[in-house]
């Protein structure tokens, strides 16, 4: 599995968001290798939080830092436009309220940004798999969407296992519960992009947290 690579991208959510640039540029400083950016829009979970305004503003202070925006709204397509021009580098939206999922994977290519295609954990995978050539990441909740500092769904890891031995070269991430004490699950299931929020963001010792995360990654990867 040596063909694919270890991404570490700790989730800001919990963190203390009065001050979003400077715990971000801590996270990245800590060795995050990108910034998992939760936007919800109350409707498609029951909890919200910041749109393109926020990350755009976020942006002109991190101006390289990979920034990916995993979308849980209910319509994902309104927001393409407005997450490009705020220099977003991946969106990972929802397939679930999507009725044309290549339509809006097009929109997003054509607007410039790298396409992850998420599922919520009563979703099955076979539901993206038709999709999934077109995109450039699978993204499998290990929680329902919605909150930081929920409970690992050990029971999502087939979903992982499935992509892993049908896609060998695909980038396939984890959201949700996920840290020191899950991550090895997860590698072994075959997940290379990991999202950690509260795990990381909770530890006196950022750094020791996205080392460990990462190190457990490599260990299954090589
Ligand atoms: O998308 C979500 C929640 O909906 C996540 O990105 C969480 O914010 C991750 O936080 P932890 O579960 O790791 O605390
Ligand atoms: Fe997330």
């Amino acid at each position: 599995m040596s063909h694919v690579q270890c991404m570490i991208g700790p989730s800001i959510l919990n963190s203390d968001l009065s001050n979003l640039h400077s715990e971000s540029q801590n996270l990245l400083d800590s060795g995050a290798d990108y910034l998992h950016l939760d936007v919800m829009d109350g409707t498609f979970v029951p909890n919200l939080t910041f749109g393109h305004p926020v990350v755009k503003c976020l942006r002109n202070k991190i101006p390289k830092a990979f920034f990916e925006t995993h979308m849980m709204v209910q319509n994902p397509q309104q927001w393409i436009e407005p997450m490009a021009d705020a220099n977003v580098d991946q969106y990972t939206f929802h397939v679930e309220p999507v009725d044309n999922v290549p339509q809006v994977i097009r929109q997003i290519k054509e607007a410039g940004m790298k396409v992850g295609l998420a599922i919520k954990p009563k979703t099955p995978v076979d539901v993206i798999a038709e999709y999934i050539e077109s995109a450039d990441l699978v993204l499998i909740m290990t929680v329902e969407p919605g909150f930081g500092g929920q409970k690992f769904m050990q029971d999502m890891m087939p979903k992982v296992k499935w992509l892993r031995e049908n896609y060998p070269t695909l980038n396939i991430e984890v959201d949700g519960g996920v840290g020191p004490n899950t991550i090895d699950e997860c590698a072994k299931a075959g997940a290379n992009w990991i999202v950690s929020g509260t795990a990381v963001i909770n530890c006196p010792d950022r750094k020791q947290a996205i080392s460990t995360l990462k190190s457990s990654v490599q260990k299954y990867l090589s």
